[in-house]
């Protein structure tokens, strides 16, 4: 697949001297849907905006469907659509004079046929008359998709857009943009949530501290990822673990009642059903037990580790 954004040794110095990027290097492919993942204060939204020619870069170059972002401005950002983290819509307008405002906002003449297209997409057609403030938090988000969709961009960026959003909607944004991902829209989009990026990303960046660890196919990546760890809370202490359970990677924690035993999510076998039952083969009996994923946190000490 060919590239529709190059990024090349970007970097941004807000300011008060803050650098947010440090030299940057970034292929997107045309058609596919990208996962920035990171946590608060990576450099997520600061690389979006640059890309978007919002925040000037302080050097390196960024080239949108073969227009450079500084020097053919227009021409690049005409072919962005931008979902912004917070919900900045006039609340007395309508949902179709707002979308359709914002296509004229890029220079493109009014055209019912694809704003009611855009709603009708984003099942806000029947809306169409409503007041932005009548709507619901999770309707608001469509409207902003929509805004962003009302002048047919093939590229569109979606900044944390399921932020604050309950379980329901963030399901219904996920086949949203999976919609768009068919009709060939490019999507980047930014999260906290590594379920997210499972759900949706066909690869996933990696972004801390201003740099990308590393980007990659989703599946390769989370193979890296997909560690947990059982806990066992055992109703007595044990001093060592009996010599019949040596085969687990099982380690006896602090206090000495916690067991703690990691396996691959990924992995065909977890290996927990026969945990127990050799566990209480061997007299140890159970109080509590409990999983964890690898924290974000944690992910990216490994992948720091990794990549130096
Ligand atoms: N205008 C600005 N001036 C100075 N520093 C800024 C400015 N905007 C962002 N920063 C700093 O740059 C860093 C990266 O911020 P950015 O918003 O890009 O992170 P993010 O990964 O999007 O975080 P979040 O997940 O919290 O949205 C942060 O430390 C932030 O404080």
């Amino acid at each position: 697949m060919a590239s529709i954004i190059s990024v090349s040794d970007l970097s941004k110095v807000y300011e008060g001297g803050f650098q947010a990027l440090k030299n940057v290097s970034l292929e997107i492919k045309e058609g596919e849907i990208l996962a920035l993942l990171g946590p608060n204060g990576a450099g997520k939204t600061t690389l979006i905006s640059t890309i978007c020619g919002i925040t000037l870069p302080t050097s390196g170059t960024i080239s949108v469907g073969g227009f450079d972002s500084q020097d053919d401005f227009r021409n690049a950002r005409a072919l962005i659509g931008l979902v912004p983290q917070e919900i900045t819509i006039e609340p007395f307008e309508t949902v179709f004079n707002t979308v359709s405002f914002s296509r004229g906002l890029f220079g493109k003449n009014r055209n019912n046929a694809v704003i009611e297209k855009v709603l009708r997409s984003l099942s806000l057609w029947d809306k169409k008359d409503n007041q932005i403030r009548t709507l619901s938090g999770g309707m608001k988000r469509r409207v902003l998709i929509a805004k962003a969709l009302s002048h047919e961009p093939r590229i569109l960026f979606l900044d944390e857009p399921t932020a604050g959003v309950d379980v329901e909607l963030r399901k219904d944004m996920w086949e949203v943009v999976r919609q768009l991902r068919a009709e060939g829209v490019t999507i980047i989009l930014t999260t906290h949530y590594i379920e997210e990026a499972e759900e949706m990303a066909d690869r996933v960046g990696v972004i801390n501290h201003g740099e990308i660890l590393l980007v990659e196919d989703k599946q390769a990546l989370m193979q890296k990822l997909g560690q947990k760890q059982l806990q066992i809370e055992l109703q007595e202490p044990v001093e060592k673990l009996p010599e019949s359970l040596s085969g687990y990677r099982l380690t006896v924690g602090e206090p000495k009642t916690q067991l703690h035993y990691s396996y691959e999510t990924t992995g065909e076998r977890t290996g927990i059903t026969a945990l127990l039952a050799d566990l209480a083969n061997a007299g140890l009996r159970l109080k509590d037990i409990e999983t964890r994923q690898s924290s974000l946190e944690e992910i990216f000490v490994n992948l720091v580790k990794e990549n130096r």
